[in-house]
C-alpha cells in the first residue's frame, strides 16, 4: 500500500526470523553481554530470537510507546530501568526518526543498541543493525497483519 507515509514494506515471519538471526550473528562477536533489554513492544520478538541465539536468559524491558499505528505522538515512557546499561544489549525492531532510540540511549548510555531495521534519520543512533530501508518506507511487521484478499496491481491502479 502507498499512502502519505510512503510505500509499505511487508516483512514475513520467515524474513523476520532470518534477519533477526543475522543480527544475532553480528552481535555474537561484539559480546559477551550480561543480558538483553527489549524495547516493548516491537523489540520483544527480535529480542526473543537474539536471546535464543546468544544463549542469554536474562531479559528485561523498557516500555515506550510513541506511535498509534502510523501516527507519531509524544514518547510515553511506561517503564524504565536502573543502571547505566554497561554490558547490556538493547534490542528494538527498528529505528525510524530516532526519537525512541535517543530516549533509550540517554537512559542506558553504556549499553549496546541494536535493531533489525534502520531508516536513515535514526541510523546514527544504532550501534548494530541489519537492513536499511528508505525514510519514506513503512515497515509492516508480521504481528501487525493478517492474511486477506489482495487486489491485483492493475486494479489498484484503476486500469
Ligand atoms: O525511531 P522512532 O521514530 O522513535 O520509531 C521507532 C519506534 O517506533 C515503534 O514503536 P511504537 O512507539 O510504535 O511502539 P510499539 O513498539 O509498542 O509498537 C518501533 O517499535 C520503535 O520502537
Ligand atoms: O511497524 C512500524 N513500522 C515502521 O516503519 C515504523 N516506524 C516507526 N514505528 C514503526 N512501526
Ligand atoms: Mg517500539
Amino acid at each position: 500500500m502507498v499512502d502519505e507515509k510512503g510505500m509499505d514494506f511487508p516483512v514475513s515471519w520467515d524474513e523476520l526470523h532470518r534477519t533477526a538471526r543475522a543480527l544475532a550473528y553480528r552481535l555474537d562477536s561484539l559480546g559477551p553481554f550480561k543480558g538483553i533489554v527489549a524495547i516493548t513492544r516491537g523489540g520483544l520478538v527480535p529480542a526473543a530470537i537474539v536471546a535464543r541465539e546468544l544463549e542469554l536468559r536474562l531479559v528485561d524491558t523498557v516500555c515506550i510507546s510513541t506511535y498509534d499505528h502510523k501516527d507519531m505522538g509524544e514518547a510515553n515512557i511506561l517503564k524504565g530501568i536502573d543502571g547505566d546499561g554497561e554490558g547490556w544489549l538493547i534490542i528494538d525492531d527498528l529505528v525510524d526518526t530516532g526519537k525512541t532510540a535517543k530516549i533509550v540511549r540517554e537512559m542506558l548510555p553504556k549499553a549496546h543498541f541494536a535493531t533489525v531495521f534502520a531508516k536513515p534519520a535514526g541510523r546514527p543512533l544504532v550501534d548494530t543493525f541489519v537492513t536499511e530501508v528508505s525514510q519514506d518506507t513503512w515497515i509492516l511487521f508480521p504481528w501487525d497483519v493478517e492474511l486477506a484478499y489482495a487486489q491485483p496491481i492493475r486494479a489498484r491502479k484503476g486500469k
